[in-house]
C-alpha cells in the first residue's frame, strides 16, 4: 500500500492545546479548557499573575510567551488542568518554498554595519542579529507532527505556545537555553552564547569543540549573559554560583559554551514567569548593553521579532516552573513558517561567519520539516 505524502487539515483539530512543553520529566500540557489571561507587558505581569494565581486549582498550569520587546504584549494561558497526552501527529506538509529574509549577504552587511557602530560607541559591546527564513508549505502544517519531530534531541526541550489572535499562529521549537528554573526556593539558570557547528564526523566533530573552547571571541561573547544573569539574580538569593563554570555543551547541530547557575532565592514566593521576565531579554539574544543593543537591534533588523527571542515557558499553582529562551523556532500559521536564528556580535566577529552561523542554527528547524539540515547554507539568492 501507497503511503500519502501529506496529509490535509481542514481546521485547527479540536482540543488542540494553547501550549505543550515537553521536557524530560514529564510533559507540561495546557488543558482544552485554557483561557488567555488579560495581555499586558513585563512591568505589570507581577500582579496579573498574583491573581490568576489566586484562583489555579492545584493541578492548574500558567504557560506563554513573552515578546523579545520588553515594551511589547506577553500572551499567558491558564489551564485548570494539565493534559498528559497530546493528539499523534499526522504527515509533514510538501514544502513549496524556502527564501531566505534577508538574504544572507544581507545579514553579513549588517554585521558589518553594527561592527562599525560598536567601533564608534564607548559603550556598546555585543549585540545579537538575527534573519529568518520563510517557509511555504502545499497543506497546513500539522503542529502536533512538528511538535513530534522536534522532541528527539535530549538536550533541547520542544514546545508549542498559541499567541495572540483569531487566526491560530503558534511558536513552536526546541530550545537549548534554559533562563530560569525555579522549585521552591531553588533557582537554576543555564546560559548559552558562543557557538560552532557540529559535524558528521567525529574527528572534525571534536576539533571545533576543542575550538569554540579555546576561542577568546567567543568566551567574551559568553561571559556578558553570565555576568548579566548573575548580576539580576543576585540580589533575589541568599546563595548564587556557577560551580562547574563554562563548559561546551551540545545539541544535535549545534556545540555551545554553556554556564550552569545555581542559586536559592530569598523569596521563594516569586512566580517562575516574574524571575524569567525580570532576566528577560539576555545578552544571548539581545546585546550589552541592553537598551543600546536593543536600539542598534531594531535599526539593523528588517522586520521585528514579535515571540522570536523572547521567553517560552510555565508555572505551576505554587509559582513553579521552567522558563525558556525562545530560540531554535518557527512561527507558524496555516501553510506558513518563520524560521529564526541569530548571532552574537563582538569586536572581532567575522560578518561571513556569523551568516553561516545562523545558516547552521536552522537545522534542527529545517531537519523537523523534512528539509536537508544545510538548506540555510546553500540557498541562492
Ligand atoms: C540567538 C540565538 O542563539 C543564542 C544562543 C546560543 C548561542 C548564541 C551565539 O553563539 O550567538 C546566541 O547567543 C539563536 O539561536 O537564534
Amino acid at each position: 500500500m501507497t503511503r500519502p505524502l501529506t496529509r490535509i487539515h481542514s481546521a485547527t483539530p479540536v482540543g488542540e492545546p494553547a501550549f505543550a512543553f515537553l521536557e524530560t520529566d514529564g510533559p507540561r500540557i495546557a488543558g482544552p479548557e485554557a483561557r488567555a489571561l488579560p495581555q499586558g507587558t513585563s512591568e505589570t505581569l507581577s500582579e496579573r499573575l498574583a491573581e490568576a494565581l489566586k484562583t489555579l486549582p492545584r493541578d492548574g498550569l500558567i504557560g506563554g510567551a513573552l515578546p523579545f520587546d520588553r515594551s511589547a504584549l506577553d500572551i499567558f494561558w491558564a489551564s485548570d488542568t494539565s493534559a498528559t497526552s497530546r493528539r499523534p501527529g499526522g504527515l509533514m506538509p510538501v514544502a513549496l518554498g524556502l527564501s531566505a529574509e534577508p538574504a544572507a549577504s544581507a545579514y553579513a552587511a549588517a554585521v558589518e554595519r553594527a561592527l562599525e557602530r560598536m567601533a564608534l560607541s564607548t559603550r556598546l559591546e555585543k549585540v545579537v542579529l538575527a534573519r529568518s527564513l520563510a517557509l511555504d508549505c502545499a497543506t497546513e502544517i500539522d503542529r502536533a507532527a512538528l511538535l513530534e519531530a522536534l522532541s528527539g534531541d535530549p538536550s533541547a526541550t520542544a514546545f508549542d505556545v498559541r499567541l495572540p489572535g483569531d487566526t491560530p499562529r503558534h511558536l513552536i521549537g526546541a530550545t537549548p537555553e534554559l533562563l530560569l528554573r525555579k522549585s521552591g526556593a531553588e533557582i537554576s539558570s543555564h546560559p548559552l552564547a558562543g557557538s560552532a557547528r557540529r559535524s558528521r564526523d567525529p574527528v572534525a566533530d571534536r576539533a571545533a569543540a576543542d575550538s569554540l573552547s579555546g576561542s577568546p571571541k567567543d568566551r567574551r561573547e559568553h561571559a556578558f549573559v553570565v555576568e548579566a544573569i548573575l548580576d539580576t539574580l543576585a540580589p533575589l538569593c541568599r546563595t548564587l554560583s556557577a560551580p562547574e563554570g563554562t563548559t561546551v555543551t551540545s545539541t544535535g547541530s549545534m556545540w555551545h559554551l554553556g554556564t550552569k547557575i545555581i542559586g536559592k532565592l530569598s523569596d521563594p514566593e516569586t512566580p517562575a514567569p516574574v524571575l524569567a521576565a525580570l532576566l528577560h531579554p539576555t545578552p544571548a539574544v539581545c546585546g550589552t548593553p541592553r537598551p543600546e543593543a536593543a536600539q542598534l537591534i531594531a535599526d539593523l533588523e528588517p522586520r521585528d521579532r514579535g515571540y522570536y527571542a523572547g521567553a517560552v515557558g510555565w508555572c505551576d499553582a505554587q509559582g513553579d516552573g521552567a522558563w525558556y529562551v525562545a530560540i531554535r523556532c518557527a512561527e507558524v500559521c496555516g501553510t506558513q513558517a518563520r524560521l529564526f536564528a541569530g548571532a552574537g556580535i563582538v569586536p572581532g566577529s567575522d560578518p561571513a561567519a556569523e551568516a553561516a552561523e545562523t545558516g547552521s542554527k536552522f537545522a534542527a528547524m529545517l531537519e523537523a520539516f523534512g528539509l536537508p539540515r544545510d538548506a540555510a547554507l546553500t540557498l541562492t539568492e
